[in-house]
């Protein structure tokens, strides 16, 4: 019976197999006639043709993207009619020629008791089955029937709890893998909660915060595309390396179309990658720094002390303050960013000049008509006196120069800080051609809004652009009628592909380049790290404040970070975020995930309990006294006997130098340092750069210095021993933190 079973879906799922197939087929014989087609023509047709291949392209890439595990589910209908009761559960959706469903896109409501029917509540389904597959064939199924006198109450219980396991122990390849074959009912509801307003999504070390996080992102997009596809998604993580670990997973989905961006990178034109010492990231990400930049701006709007004497066309004229003071006030008043408002200071400027040089000429004597005015204003406007002092008075600046000359101008800084110890400005000293540090980018970020630009010609741009945009869109209108593909390309889409061939790119290539891109929706990952400036760029990123927020404040390790969701959020997003939480750890064994709790709890860090879904094979391996290269060359060989997989070690400071060398001389190129080391058979990482990721084994190197590190070192510490899947090694040469367990 069960094997027949077996069989009966291997067939149903060959037969989606084949379905998939035709419809690459067609995609591909499209795109070779769209190619074909038009191949002079105006620029119009071609850029209609280069538009309509894009979207052959991309639809023969999602296509081939979702081969593996293409369907993985099945539910069984409660009342439904003979024939009908089976939906099965996919990677996409697809039809047969009649449109009858064949196989249903994970992210449709139908989809959602696949995911949350349990016996209690068992939303319409009889019973759910999930299909394992080996390539194209299904190898394994595993029931589970929604009847309540037969079983149990199964609340509590894992879904398709073979399934799970096989993907939780499987080992691990330095990329994350998507889920959406076992996403948990906790998890599921989640996902699919409401686009509007911030959802914080608060969990342990592995309970699938990340994972969860990218699953509704691909969800919102597909249930919320016409709104999301032109406003784009943004997706935040703590590093470069972490965005490389997470990277294959919304393609994997059939989401391209993300931006992913570090908080280094928040600023079009800067990366930065650089951390600053601890102390220095806090101050930099503290809301003072704000009023700090709003008194900079200020003081670089500047009011002679003394008349001064300017020379237009040989006239000597004397300019009171008062007369640079009144233009000033005239530009405060418009409340613009100091660029902006500049333009306002300049004219009214120029009309008291005009207005003071004619005075004087008719006092010499002259006869100055009215008309003659804005010959007089013109001499003053390229007069090299006057435009002396007018950008003395007010200079137009960048916030590149502007944030560097505070760094590199001591006696300016203490100026605008009178109440601020000398230690403490000289945490932010820099020289000026220091590379900016990622807590930087959050100040450009700042000093922009408060500088503002002018830029004419790009406003210009922008309004052609628009217009330009709705041509297209009635040009594709009519283009998918003429080639009769309604309802396989939609027209905002294919005027977005016409829009990439004449200007910029896509949705996503734009908002990344733009710093005052507004994003339908943000995804905060690792949000625990955040400063409150940090905040501040998101908001201002998302003023309708659709947030999916996820992280744990146990693991803050960051100086400027959070320890309340509260304090965190409620300066910047009111009382208007909601909360749910995740329970279940997937990821650490609980042999491991309860050692790392107990040293957690002894340094007085609140911890959010999660369950393990598997006990471990291996319990915490703690080596005291023996010099910590030796030691931890040591642990890599005994852990090569016990089982493969990717090595993690994680330390700080100098012991991180030492153990690279050691470890390089040790295993040559197998070991990689930072990023790189995501692609090797060992990575020698930071608590920081470890942060978010994974490794069949993790040796955390002298833990006491993690700790000792800074002040929220104890996190730090925590975040490195939750990442290992199978086994975690601990090695120290004198001293090991309170709450670690002693050989
Ligand atoms: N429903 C699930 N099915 C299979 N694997 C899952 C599921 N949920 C989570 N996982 C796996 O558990 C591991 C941990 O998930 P993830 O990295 O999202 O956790 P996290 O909460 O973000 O952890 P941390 O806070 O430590 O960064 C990943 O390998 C993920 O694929």
């Amino acid at each position: 019976m069960a094997s027949s079973e077996l069989e009966r879906e291997r067939d149903y799922v060959h037969s989606l197999y084949s379905r998939l197939d035709e419809l690459l087929e067609d995609a591909r014989v499209r795109l070779d006639a769209v190619r074909r087609e038009n191949a002079g023509g105006t620029h119009q047709n071609r850029s209609e043709r280069d538009a309509f291949a894009r979207i052959y392209e991309d639809r023969v890439a999602q296509l081939r993207q979702v081969d593996e595990r293409l369907a993985f589910g099945r539910l069984t209908l409660a009342d439904a009619p003979a024939g009908a009761e089976h939906h099965y559960i996919g990677r996409i959706g697809l039809r047969d020629d009649d449109q009858r469903p064949l196989l249903l896109d994970w992210r449709v409501p139908q989809a959602r008791a696949f995911y949350q029917a349990t016996a209690a509540t068992p939303l319409g389904a009889r019973a759910r089955r999930h299909l394992q597959s080996a390539g194209r064939d299904v190898i394994r199924i595993d029931d589970e029937i929604f009847d309540r006198d037969l079983l149990d109450d199964a609340s509590d219980s894992l879904q398709g709890e073979a399934a799970l396991l096989a993907t939780v122990t499987a080992q691990r390849t330095g990329r994350m893998v998507d889920i959406v074959a076992t996403i948990q009912a906790e998890q599921d509801a989640i996902i699919r909660s409401e686009l509007a307003g911030a959802l914080v999504v608060q969990g342990g070390p592995g309970t699938g915060k990340t994972a969860v996080a990218l699953h509704r992102a691909a969800y919102l997009l597909y249930s919320h595309r016409e709104r999301l596809s032109s406003n784009g998604v943004l997706i935040v993580g703590p590093s470069p390396s972490f965005l490389q670990y997470i990277e294959q997973v919304l393609p994997s989905l059939g989401e391209t179309g993300v931006v992913l961006a570090s908080l280094g990178q928040l600023f079009p034109g800067e990366e930065a990658t650089d951390e600053d010492a601890p102390e220095v990231a806090e101050l930099k990400g503290s809301l003072e720094m704000v009023d700090l930049l709003k008194r900079a701006v200020r003081s670089r709007q500047i009011v002679p002390r003394e008349a001064q004497v300017i020379d237009v066309n040989g006239e000597r004229l004397t300019i009171q303050p008062s007369v640079i003071h009144s233009a000033m006030q005239r530009a405060w008043e418009t409340r613009k960013p100091h660029n902006v408002a500049r333009v306002t200071f300049n004219k009214a400027a120029l009309s008291s000049l005009t207005r003071l040089l004619a005075d004087q000429l008719r006092s010499h004597g002259n006869t100055i008509e009215d008309s003659d005015l804005g010959w007089l204003r013109e001499d003053l406007r390229t007069s090299y006196d006057v435009r002396v002092l007018l950008n003395t008075a007010w200079l137009p600046l960048t916030p590149q120069k502007f944030i560097r000359d505070l760094y590199a101008r001591p006696a300016w800084l203490a100026e605008l800080t009178p109440t601020w110890s000398e230690q403490r400005r000289a945490l932010l000293f820099r020289g000026r051609d220091a590379d900016f540090t990622v807590s930087d980018i959050a100040l450009l970020d700042e000093a922009a809004e408060l500088l503002g630009e002018v830029d004419l010609a790009a406003d210009a741009r922008k309004a052609e652009r628009k217009q330009q945009r709705k041509r297209d869109i009635a040009n594709a209108e009519q283009a998918i009628r003429n080639m009769r593909v309604e309802g396989l390309v939609d027209a905002r889409s294919l005027a977005e592909g016409f829009e990439a061939q004449v200007y910029r790119g896509t949705t996503a290539e734009q908002a990344a380049a733009d710093r005052e891109w507004t994003y339908g929706h943000i995804v905060v990952d690792e949000a625990q790290e955040l400063s409150p400036l940090q905040w501040r760029v998101l908001v201002r990123r998302n003023p309708l404040k659709s947030f999916t927020i996820v992280g744990d404040v146990a693991q803050a390790s960051a100086a400027a970070g959070t320890t309340s969701w509260s304090g965190a959020l409620d300066p910047h997003l009111g009382r208007s975020w909601r909360l749910e939480e995740l329970t279940v750890n997937y990821r650490t064994p609980a042999q491991v995930s309860e050692v790392a709790e107990e040293v957690a709890r002894a340094h007085g860090l609140d911890i959010t309990r999660s369950r393990a879904v598997r006990e471990g094979e291996w319990p915490v391996f703690v080596t005291l006294g023996q010099p910590v290269e030796a030691a931890v060359v040591s642990a890599i060989r005994e852990d090569r006997t016990r089982g493969s997989g990717a090595v993690a070690v994680i330390a700080t400071g100098e012991v991180r130098g030492r153990l690279t060398a050691a470890l390089s001389r040790e295993f040559g190129s197998e070991v990689g340092v930072g990023a790189v080391g995501l692609t090797r058979a060992i990575a020698v990482l930071t608590p920081q750069e470890s942060k978010g990721l994974e490794f069949d084994t993790v040796i955390v190197a002298e833990p006491q210095s993690i700790v000792d590190e800074h002040s929220r070192g104890a996190s730090a510490l925590y975040v490195a021993m939750t990442r290992a899947t199978q086994r975690l090694y601990v090695v120290a040469d004198s001293d090991l933190p309170v709450g670690m367990p002693r050989p």
